[in-house]
């Protein structure tokens, strides 16, 4: 099996340092446009190979796609990341391009692939792969939503003891500062509601720090994050090529289910060997649906700049 990785900085040289770790496919071939880029970082990673002991080989390319050929999943990371005060939205002029034509070439060389969309602003640039390519809406899966829930679990940990592996919560709706919902009233400390820990002023913290979460460390780093994007990635990864029917909160093609419409949007989804299985519903309440519908909107808005600007 092989897993690609398009773009070699930081989110996408992590993800394929954690895929290679997991031993996911036989082979990862990580691809830049930058000249050695790809190649110095596949290389650096194979070097843990013998310290770390896995057996992946990992191979970096300067945009040669016929290298990717036959990918079961290939990862797009390509793109500009934001700087301290910009919104992931602002990112769409440059990433919109890049992301359209990556997801032509990978179909080229990997007509059955599964892509894994990352680069910014998610739910639109997810949207844009899906109708740049016309493939079924299972096989194109945003990256968004496994990562605001793992920070969402970390900042209830923070007012809780928890562990954030002994938490059940998640976050849906946009991958965007204002357009995530974290459903608190859902979140479980081993089946326990957590809002039995947490006072009301603690719940509103953790809510708050969720949606500024990639904010914060964009203001901290200078740049945004990737050490959990990159396991975000790869444990979605391994979901499709384990086909462990994990459910992750990821950007899908909803044609209907929570009162929507061509749009894709974070919701509850089952990813094995088919990709996105499974759209799962949840009862939402009037509050939660209405923060969802406006998420939605605001999604739309940046899809609509896709047409305007007869990108699709
Ligand atoms: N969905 C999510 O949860 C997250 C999304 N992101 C997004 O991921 C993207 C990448 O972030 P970083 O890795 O930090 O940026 P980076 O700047 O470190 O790396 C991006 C790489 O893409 C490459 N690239 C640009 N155009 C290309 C093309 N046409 N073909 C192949 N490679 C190309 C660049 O040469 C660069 O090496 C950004 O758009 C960022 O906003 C980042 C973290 C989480
Ligand atoms: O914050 C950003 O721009 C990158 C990202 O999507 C995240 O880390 O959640």
């Amino acid at each position: 099996m092989k897993i690609t990785v398009i773009g070699a900085g930081a989110v996408g040289a992590t993800a394929a340092d954690n895929i290679s770790r997991k031993e996911l496919a036989e082979e990862v071939i990580l691809l830049d446009i930058k000249e050695g880029v790809a190649e110095g970082k596949a290389q650096d990673i194979a070097q843990t190979a013998a310290l770390l002991g896995f057996d992946t080989k990992i191979v970096g390319v300067t945009n040669d796609y016929e290298k990717t050929a036959g990918s079961t999943v290939a990862v797009i990371t390509s793109g500009i990341p934001r700087k301290p005060g910009m919104t992931r939205e602002e990112l769409i002029g440059t990433n919109a391009n890049i992301v359209k034509s990556v997801a032509e070439n990978l179909l080229k060389y990997s007509p059955e692939v599964i892509l894994l969309v990352v680069s910014n602003p998610m739910d639109t640039m997810t949207y844009l792969a899906l109708k740049a390519t016309g493939i079924a809406k299972n096989r194109v899966i945003g990256m968004g939503g496994a990562l605001d829930s793992a920070r969402f679990k970390y900042q209830i940990s923070r007012h809780t003891s928890a562990s954030p592996s002994d938490l059940n919560a998640i976050v849906i709706g946009g991958h965007g500062d204002t357009t995530m919902i974290p459903l608190i009233r859902q979140a479980t400390w081993n089946s326990i509601p957590v809002t039995d820990f947490l006072s009301q002023e603690q719940q509103d913290q953790v809510i708050a720090d969720t949606m500024v979460g990639g904010a914060t460390l964009t203001k901290l780093i200078g740049t945004s994050a990737w050490y959990a994007p990159g396991a975000a990635i790869a444990a979605m990864t391994e979901s499709i090529v384990r086909d462990q029917k994990k459910l992750f909160t990821a950007s899908v093609l909803l044609n209907g289910e929570y009162g929507q419409e061509d749009i894709n949007l974070g919701v509850p989804v089952i990813i094995g060997k088919g990709g996105a299985e499974k759209i799962v519903s949840l009862n939402l309440n009037e509050e939660e649906q209405t923060k969802f519908a406006a998420s939605a909107d605001a999604v739309r808005n940046m899809n609509n700049v896709l047409t305007e600007s007869k990108i699709i």
